[in-house]
């Protein structure tokens, strides 16, 4: 039975909750379950991107007509938004000015900082007077499902209860403020509960879509491709890292990441990107997958953003344990990160600057992607990689080296 729930603090209710509807089945659930709460909920589509692909399909069109079937047929008010402006000033263009100066950005975690829980939860208070907003995403929040603006209370950023999908890496750089009025519906549920509870609904047809991966505007078209349609090519060499002999030619830093395999025209040993030297627009290669100049056990990182107030052992001590990891996908590997605002040493303007020392080295850090820090269930916050620091073969760890030059 359907029960009016609204959550008081401070004399001030949670009624009127804006989900963002992306056409999916996460982001349906999620409007279902507030709905059958008695929140008074309303579903925001988010378009950001407008360019057709090269077969002249435009996905969001797609996305568009299954967000707005499903508010229909949960009976809430459908509206679109446009965000094209702020998604090409606010995330776009950083990414490409990323990728131009060699580094690999993360463009989801910064769609999220800036538009979903930017952009749209400030359009959501100010065109409808919405008290919160809620999203799709697997997490939680210390605040359960009620958004705790009023209480001047901090949020903490939760792990999702279905471990496999949680998404708290990609919310890492989520302002407080917006996170105090947002509500996670899905956080305790797993996947294959979600999909069910759209099957009882009747959202038979959107349970079956596919999920989309990774950025979302680019759909089915080759990456390399689409990037080159906004980053100049500025060929340069592959450098054999050990022998420092031209082994190749490539087109562009920004078509290559640290880690990926090389296919270099006529040589049947394969080749690793190492780094990438921008100045010069060479690229480092290695031989082997598993090279030592591919791992590294320390991370230098920008100025951390911290969910909630910097850890207290991190500004008392200077130094925080916690763990790591760079990639969604990855397992979280223990770290101890300290401040170089606690190094005498250091009084450049760079001060907040980060340096992670991790348990075990990690192969293929990537400057651009984002480190992220974690304490138990919770997601700390994130800090964009600058640089590893030395690598394996830098230190000749286990003489590896030594070894390659007697041999
Ligand atoms: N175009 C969009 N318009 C509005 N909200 C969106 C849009 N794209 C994503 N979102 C919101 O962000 C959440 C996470 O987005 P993500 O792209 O990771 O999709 P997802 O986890 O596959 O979720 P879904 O099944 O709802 O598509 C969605 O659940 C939804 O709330």
């Amino acid at each position: 039975m359907k029960q009016n729930h609204s959550f008081s603090q401070m004399g001030r209710q949670i009624k009127r909750v804006v989900c963002a509807m992306s056409g999916g089945v996460d982001s349906s659930v999620a409007a279902l379950l507030l709905k059958q709460k008695g929140y008074e909920v309303l579903g925001f589509f988010m378009r950001n991107w407008d360019i057709r692909d090269e077969q002249g399909v435009c996905k969001a069109d797609q996305d568009a007509e299954d967000a707005a079937w499903v508010c229909k047929k949960l009976q809430i008010p459908f509206q679109e938004v446009n965000f094209v402006k702020e998604y090409w000033n606010d995330v776009f263009s950083e990414m490409i000015r990323d990728y131009e100066s060699g580094i690999t950005p993360n463009p989801d975690i910064l769609c999220n900082r800036h538009i979903k829980f930017t952009a749209l939860l400030e359009h959501a208070r100010h065109t409808v007077g919405a008290d919160a907003l809620a999203t799709g995403h697997y997490a939680r929040t210390s605040a359960g499902e009620f958004a705790t603006e009023y209480s001047g209370q901090q949020v903490r950023l939760l792990k999702a209860v279905d471990r496999l999908k949680d998404q708290t890496f990609f919310l890492s750089q989520v302002p407080q403020k917006a996170l105090r009025r947002t509500i996670f519906p899905l956080g305790e549920f797993t996947k294959d509960v979600v999909k069910k509870i759209a099957s009882s609904a009747g959202l038979e047809r959107i349970a079956a879509r596919k999920e989309s991966m990774g950025i979302c505007f680019i759909g089915k078209r080759n990456f390399s491709e689409f990037i080159a349609q906004y980053v100049d090519p500025r060929p340069g060499n592959f450098v054999d890292l050990e022998t420092r002999e031209v082994v190749g030619r490539h087109n562009g830093v920004h078509q290559w990441t640290v880690g990926q395999r090389c296919n270099i025209a006529g040589l049947a040993r394969a080749y690793f990107v190492a780094e990438k030297l921008t100045d010069s627009g060479d690229i480092l290669v290695a031989p082997g997958h598993d090279h030592p100049a591919l791992y590294s056990s320390t991370v230098h990182a920008g100025q951390p953003h911290w969910i909630h107030s910097p850890p207290e052992d991190f500004y008392g001590r200077g130094m925080l344990e916690c763990e790591f990891k760079f990639q969604h996908t990855e397992s979280l590997v223990p770290c101890v990160v300290t401040s170089r605002t606690h190094n005498p040493w250091h009084r450049s303007p760079s001060k907040n600057d980060l340096t992670v020392s991790l348990a075990n080295p990690l192969r293929a850090l990537t400057p651009g992607q984002f480190a992220v820090f974690y304490r138990g269930d919770e997601c700390l916050g994130s800090a964009r990689i600058l640089r590893p620091g030395p690598s394996q073969f830098d230190l000749d760890v286990d003489s590896c080296r030594t070894k390659r030059r007697e041999s």
